[in-house]
């Protein structure tokens, strides 16, 4: 808690806490039907301290062994259920999904503005709104329009990996960016310090913050935090959110002025908000004010949520190639079959590269980028399986257990990109990953963008680079156990890594083969 009150608010703390732990032992323990199996919890805190919180999903892995798929524990006063079987998930996200589509309540949310991103508004009309505004240029026949762009960047990717093959990480994350700004803007990002990157970047840190489960329980428990006046000593809080609201602006006004400026100067090209600034025209004037606020919505959250996950999964891919050189040279083996040496491969090559669709499904499923997905909420109490489900719950879908489940994912840790292939190395359909894209009217919208940037750049990088471990002085290879970062989203924090041409790759070559679409 340091990090939101210092020692003069510790005093406060405690009153607080007696009052609530009075409340709460006046409150009825339910009997019938009963809560879901869980650890047993202490008085006013609940499970919170016993919580992994560098890996929450180890703590509920555990709680998975004990208690089994169905778990029940507390976080101050918040009802949280874990979820840690797709088939739980499917049952309650997706066929009761008119009961589980809400998300938890989040204190942080209208202090901090992070109204903006939809992926956090409450289910309702404006939740609706935002995402058929999203829906209508990411779903999956519309996301297609996208590929050319896509594979561009991809090149220009190629392009930068030549170039300092040892800023991977950054190349990386510039590719990300670059496809959302793209999508939703029409805005070539600079490769390095774009500014509108930075803005996000600003927003982001700040916002996440303050977004944690932990943190919002304990706002959940001591709203008082955060209505403290800013002069009030110790309490960073209110000033954090007044700093946060200037950056979500920023954040979400720049990008739409620079788009208008570019309709009006007839250089906008299509995207996202391009298309609905045209359509804000033709609103009524009653319903003006909640369509521009459903495009500031649709637009900003459309950057914010494909950007960070997107690099995150190319970062685990090009882990995943490090450390597994025999699937690296499999997969370069059939590129070179079917699309030969002399051009790199395109989206028509997709149905006749297997091995390419099965390293992106296991890319997603061997280090979920959103372990614990993003938490639903029940509206209305539910009974499921003879359990009670309280109104409000949380409700997390553990997609981290769900990766690891071993009857359907045998030997789970391991990146075994063959468990999705028949013998003859056809897919297999059965044992496809979904849930990494999370569940019922949640599900990520962004999904099939994702994926074909995924795919774009482990096809065009594999093609022309080898990815291995790097060498130190005396030419051996670095060994290295791989660490990820903790937090909403997950990737492999930065790892000793070599890019290097293919043989047969050099320069000249590459310009030859990126020229018929750069
Ligand atoms: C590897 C890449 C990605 C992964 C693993 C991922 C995963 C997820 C997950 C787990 C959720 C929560 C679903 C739920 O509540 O059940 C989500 C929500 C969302 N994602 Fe993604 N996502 C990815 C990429 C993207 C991209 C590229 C975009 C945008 C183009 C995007 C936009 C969104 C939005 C707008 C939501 C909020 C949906 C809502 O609350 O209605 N995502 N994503």
């Amino acid at each position: 808690m340091s990090w939101i009150v210092d020692a003069r608010l510790g005093l406060l703390v405690p009153v607080a806490l007696i009052a609530i732990s009075l409340v709460r032992s006046l409150q009825k323990k339910r009997a019938d039907p009963p809560l879901p199996p869980g650890p047993p919890q202490l008085p006013v805190v609940g499970n919170v301290l016993s919580i992994d919180s560098k890996a929450p999903w180890n703590t509920y892995a555990a709680w998975c062994a004990d208690y089994g798929d169905l778990v029940y524990a507390r976080f101050f006063s918040q009802d949280v259920v874990i979820i840690n079987s797709e088939k739980i998930a499917k049952d309650l996200l997706d066929k009761r999904s008119n009961n589980y589509s809400d998300r938890p309540f989040l204190p942080t949310r209208i202090p901090f503005r992070w109204t903006h991103n939809f992926a956090f508004t409450p289910y309702g009309n404006e939740w609706r709104l935002a995402r058929r505004l999203f829906h209508q240029s990411f779903r999956a026949e519309a996301a297609l329009d996208f590929r050319p762009m896509q594979l561009r960047k991809a090149r220009q990717l190629l392009n930068n990996l030549t170039d300092t093959p040892q800023s991977y990480q950054a190349h990386v994350t510039t590719f990300a960016a670059s496809v959302a700004m793209s999508a939703t803007y029409d805005y070539e990002t600079a490769p390095l310090d774009d500014p509108f990157v930075g803005m996000v970047d600003r927003a982001l840190y700040l916002g996440l913050k303050f977004m944690t489960p932990e943190t919002t329980a304990i706002l959940n428990a001591f709203p008082f935090l955060l209505r403290l006046p800013t002069w009030f000593p110790g309490s960073s809080m209110k000033r954090n959110a007044l700093v946060s609201t200037q950056y979500v602006t920023e954040m979400i006004e720049s990008p739409l002025q620079y788009v208008q400026e570019s309709m009006a100067s007839g250089t906008a090209g299509p995207s996202l908000a391009s298309d609905l600034l045209k359509r804000k025209e033709q609103q009524e004037s009653d319903r003006l004010p909640e369509f521009e606020q459903a495009l500031r919505q649709a637009s900003s959250t459309a950057f914010v949520g494909g950007s960070e996950t997107t690099s995150s999964a190319l970062l685990t891919f090009i882990l995943a190639m490090v450390l597994h050189p025999h699937v690296q040279e499999r997969a370069q083996a059939e590129i070179d079959a079917v699309v030969g040496k002399d051009r790199l491969p395109d989206f028509d090559d997709q149905p006749s590269l297997p091995y390419i669709e099965a390293i992106l499904r296991e890319v997603n499923r061997w280090q979920p980028v959103l372990p614990l997905g993003v938490a639903h909420a029940a509206t209305n109490s539910d009974v499921y399986d003879g359990y009670y489900i309280p109104k409000g719950a949380a409700v997390v879908a553990n997609t981290w257990e769900m990766s690891r489940n071993e009857i359907i994912y045998p030997r789970p840790s391991e990146f075994i990109p063959e468990r999705f292939l028949d013998a003859g190395g056809q897919l297999l359909d059965a044992n496809a990953p979904t849930f990494m894209f999370g569940f019922g009217r949640r599900i990520c919208p962004g999904r099939y963008t994702a994926e074909a940037s995924i795919w774009a750049v482990i096809a065009s990088t594999l093609a022309v680079f080898e990815f291995s471990k790097a060498k130190d002085a005396q030419g051996n290879d670095i060994e290295f156990v791989p660490t990820f970062t903790s937090g909403l989203t997950r990737h492999p924090n930065p790892f000793p890594c070599r890019v290097t041409p293919r043989s047969g790759v050099n320069s000249e070559k590459l310009a030859r083969l990126m020229d018929p679409i750069a």
